[in-house]
């Protein structure tokens, strides 16, 4: 065999300087090789971790798996780094069944090979049992408009159900910062600064919830997820859900990505500048008590997720109307349609 041709320099591993570069960094237009951009990816998120003292060691976390690429890609990073830098915590699968039939059924499959392939344990909650409405009748009953309202506070409520029933006080998420970027921005845009404060923060522990919720992908790019999870060959789903417009967070999202193709680092700024505003904003300490008739934390009589359910008991959908004035649960609601966008981009850019 003749031997092997030496790699210009112009296509060499910017990291390691000794393979041929495969991937360009959508964070950074850094050229690296397949495995620098993981190892780079990895040490990012271990990074994030460690300087927000995210985990305890002994402490057991649950893991919200929707079966997506967001959280499939957090459940196997995880695994990884546990091992790699033994932080000394038990991960679970902690997956909500919101009754979706051709789109939650299928991906909670995922869920389920997943459990097998990370050695963890996984639980399924689902709202039929909790609020006795699945997605697809409450979408049977007020149609699509607003269901992602609902279905964003069933959600966190669900998971809050899921995590207590396994004895755990901590949920992590796969929001990531293409998420953050666009809550930041509808936030703005609402000028509603506490929300802008909880979005912005890795790990939300507040009075209207005795679980903490953490982001650990919060600074990864949705664009070096998908490659991760390409190139890591994970078992994910890739289906938008059938009912979520979410016309606002679209804009978000549209205005994001044209700064982004200008302005690489425009996603992470945008984060940045978010929890700049954030160390500005007081914190506001709300009086909480127990809802009458389920005993979740609520500021009101009633928690926001049977206020809801009392319109749709009584075929009264409107009462949304007075409660959140069509603003959906950003924390757990955000852009399951977007993912399969930029797995398309970055496929894409592979076959080229
Ligand atoms: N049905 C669910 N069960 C458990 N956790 C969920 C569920 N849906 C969403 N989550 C959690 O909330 C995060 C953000 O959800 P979102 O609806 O924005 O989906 P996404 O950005 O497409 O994420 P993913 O790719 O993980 O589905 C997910 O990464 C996951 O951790």
């Amino acid at each position: 065999m003749p031997p092997a041709l030496p790699i210009p320099a112009s296509k060499l591993c910017e990291s390691c300087l000794s393979a041929r570069a495969l991937i360009s960094r959508p964070k950074t237009h850094q050229k690296l090789c397949k495995p620098c951009f993981l190892s780079t990816f990895e040490s990012e998120i271990h990074a994030t971790i460690v300087s927000t003292n995210l985990f305890t060691k002994g402490s057991r976390i649950a893991i919200g798996a929707s079966g997506g690429k967001d959280s499939t890609v957090l459940a196997s990073v995880l695994k990884t780094l546990n091992e790699r830098y033994d932080y000394g915590v038990e991960f679970v699968l902690l997956s909500i069944d919101e009754g979706i039939k051709g789109y939650r059924d299928d991906s909670l499959e995922t869920v389920k090979r997943n459990a097998i392939q990370y050695g963890m344990e996984l639980v399924i909650v689902s709202y039929e049992e909790l609020y006795g409405w699945s997605m697809d009748s409450v979408v049977e009953s007020i149609g699509k408009k607003g269901n992602c309202t609902y279905c964003g506070v069933f959600r966190r409520q669900a998971l809050d159900r899921g995590a207590e029933r396994l004895g755990i006080h901590h949920v992590v998420t796969g929001h990531n910062a293409d998420d953050i970027a666009e809550t930041v921005l509808m936030n703005l845009l609402r000028g509603d600064l506490p929300r802008l404060h909880r979005c912005t923060s890795i790990i939300t522990s507040s009075t209207s919830s005795p679980i903490a919720r953490s982001k650990p992908l919060k600074y990864a790019y949705e664009k070096e997820i998908v490659l991760y999870a390409l190139h890591k060959k994970l078992d994910y789903f890739s289906t938008e859900c059938i009912y979520s417009p979410e016309a606002f967070r679209g804009s978000a999202r549209t205005l994001i990505k044209a700064l982004e193709k200008v302005r690489p680092s425009a996603i992470l700024d945008i984060v940045r500048s978010g929890e700049a505003f954030s160390r500005m904003i007081p914190s506001q300490a709300q009086a909480m008590s127990n809802c009458a008739r389920c005993g979740y934390l609520t500021s009101q009589k009633l928690c926001k997720a049977c206020t809801l359910l009392e319109g749709l008991n009584k075929n009264r959908p409107k009462t949304i109307v007075e409660v959140e004035a069509g603003i959906e649960d950003e924390e757990v609601s955000s852009s399951l349609w977007r993912g399969i966008e930029a797995i398309k981009l970055v496929e894409e850019g592979i076959a080229n």
